[in-house]
């Protein structure tokens, strides 16, 4: 559930149940898993994800990317909706911008399992993307009433949200879904010291993989100091004391 009085949770993508005690170490809220080398929302084998569950043990919601969106994509996710995550997520990255659009996204969520949640995705590139623009991802999310929403960058070279989207162009996609219940995460190349020109916005979740990875490398281990920089800087960044 949204709640956007707290500070800001933090969502550290891994690749491999390796990497989890790292994440949880430096103080990691959401695991989710990813396979970084196919991409922003790359998705892991379905045996990659059942590791990750079995080594959180419980202990944080877990959920998974499952790629960009296509037709079969509830089908290539069979095993990974076996799984007891608490939620899934597409990209949009090439998905047909017609004035329909969002039917075949709808149906999938009508057959998840009911413990998983559907995240809506925007992609702040959204031009290069190829993938719906993010005011309409967001109206969409809020219309059908989805769960979650999550703002990132889809092309991963360096380039962060803030490339794309300025502060107030954010609060104004994120604050009418945060007022609606939606859960909202943002992501996209971010490092700690982008938060401060983030603190006046509140998010549920910062969601990273690079900044939480040796070197800042999406493809290298998670750094458990580099988990607990974030933790310390959103605590110091949202505090009450600074509201
Ligand atoms: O879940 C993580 C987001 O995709 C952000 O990843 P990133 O920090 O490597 O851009």
């Amino acid at each position: 559930m949204s709640n956007p009085k707290n500070t800001p949770q933090l969502l550290v993508s891994v690749r491999h149940a390796s990497e989890v005690a790292a994440a949880l170490e430096g103080g990691a809220d959401l695991i989710d898993v990813k396979e970084p080398s196919r991409g922003a929302l790359g998705a892991a084998e379905a045996d990659v994800v059942a590791a990750v569950v079995d080594a959180v043990a419980g202990r944080v919601p877990v959920s998974a990317a499952l790629g960009e969106w296509s037709e079969h994509a509830l089908v290539h996710a069979h095993w990974h909706l076996e799984l007891p995550l608490r939620y899934v997520k597409w990209g949009l990255s090439g998905y047909p911008h017609t004035p329909g659009w969002g039917e075949d996204l709808l149906e999938a969520r009508r057959q998840l399992p009911a413990h998983i949640d559907m995240v809506l995705v925007a992609y702040a590139d959204w031009g290069r993307a190829k993938a719906i623009p993010p005011l309409e991802v967001a109206r969409f999310a809020r219309r059908y009433r989805f769960a979650a929403f999550l703002l990132d960058t889809c092309v991963k070279d360096g380039k962060c949200l803030l490339d794309f989207l300025k502060p107030e162009a954010i609060a104004g996609l994120i604050e009418p879904l945060q007022n609606a219940g939606i859960t909202v995460a943002l992501g996209g190349g971010l490092r700690p010291e982008h938060v401060k020109a983030l603190r006046g916005l509140r998010p549920d979740y910062f969601a990273v993989r690079a900044s939480a990875c040796a070197g800042s490398k999406r493809t290298a281990l998670i750094d458990p100091h580099r988990v607990r920089k974030w933790k310390e800087t959103l605590a110091a960044a949202f505090s009450p004391a600074r509201s």
